[in-house]
């Protein structure tokens, strides 16, 4: 195996670049490893919201993945959009047999409330993917459809973290706190002992289109870089909370993270922002 650290993703895409797998190559080379994609479907978005998408067929994203591993075995693995049964099913296959760290995004809507996985795929989520992965990544609104749970409060989050662990065999998990109240965004990690909370100061911005995407490839890249799971939570929950902080007024709806925004913060204050963006 190369020593040179290689992190794929298998998602969605995003052709507004906020999202999906363009947020992920984003993430993975700002995080220095070197980023791969296979596409599962090609969704027609931007910041307001998804407008079209477009499933790539099941033996396509097998060819696809057979491309990828029969050459370059990645240190560690994401997946983000798996639409259906079937794409899982595939995917499952491949990650079975590979060593490498895998980051499971459980992805369901977008932020607009677009759909992005089939309401009967839910299940076969739990049954192939949940097993293998090293890390489960929901947000408050998917660890409900995962669990059947109201989360409502810090205690109901690390009850539903504890239940996706103990009851569908992942074996750790970050529940999220974007979507709760509160002057924090406060994330916990439980990896099946016991619980460490990821926060930090609520960051009051509509622009956060690919907060997730962006969260769970940086540390999927740190984690390909050989970081220990809480480390690289660590790292991505920084990652991503200078990527809000820094967010981009791009767009006519929720503007995209910005991954410069890691780099910003050690930088002393500067007058005009460069092209906006630093
Ligand atoms: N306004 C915000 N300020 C600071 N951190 C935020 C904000 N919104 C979300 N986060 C953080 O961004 C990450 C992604 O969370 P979340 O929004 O829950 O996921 P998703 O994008 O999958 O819906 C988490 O670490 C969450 O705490
Ligand atoms: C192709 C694709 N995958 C995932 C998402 C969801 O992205 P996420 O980072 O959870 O947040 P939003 O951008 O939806 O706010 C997506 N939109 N597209």
């Amino acid at each position: 195996m190369s020593n040179v650290k290689s992190a794929l993703t298998i998602a969605g895409t995003d052709p507004s670049g906020g999202a999906g797998i363009q947020a992920d190559l984003k993430t993975f080379q700002e995080r220095e490893v070197y980023g791969m994609s296979v596409v599962t479907s090609v969704v027609a978005q931007n910041t307001t919201g998804v407008q079209a998408v477009h499933h790539i067929p099941v033996p396509f994203i097998e060819q696809q993945l057979e491309s990828v591993f029969s050459d370059i075995e990645p240190y560690a693995v994401k997946t983000g959009m798996i639409a259906s049964e079937e794409m899982m099913r595939v995917i499952a296959r491949v990650l079975e047999k590979t060593a490498a760290a895998y980051v499971m995004d459980p992805v369901m809507y977008a932020k607009s409330g677009h759909a992005l996985m089939g309401e009967h795929s839910r299940d076969a989520l739990k049954t192939y993917l949940v097993p293998l992965a090293a890390l489960i990544t929901p947000n408050v609104p998917e660890a409900e459809e995962l669990t059947g749970m109201t989360i409502e409060d810090e205690t109901a989050m690390k009850q539903a973290a504890k239940r996706i662990v103990q009851e569908y065999g992942a074996k750790a998990v970050l529940l999220k706190g974007g979507h709760m109240e509160g002057h924090e965004a406060a994330d916990w990690l439980y990896d099946g002992n016991s619980f460490t909370s990821y926060k930090a100061e609520r960051i009051p911005t509509k622009h956060t289109h690919g907060t997730g995407c962006t969260y769970s490839a940086a540390i999927t890249a740190e984690l390909a870089k050989g970081r220990s799971l809480q480390e690289a939570v660590q790292v991505g929950k920084e990652y991503v909370t200078a990527a809000i902080k820094y967010s981009l007024q791009l767009g006519s709806g929720n503007g995209p993270t910005n991954h410069w925004g890691y780099r910003l913060q050690s930088v002393p204050a500067q007058g005009e922002l460069h092209n906006g963006i630093y």
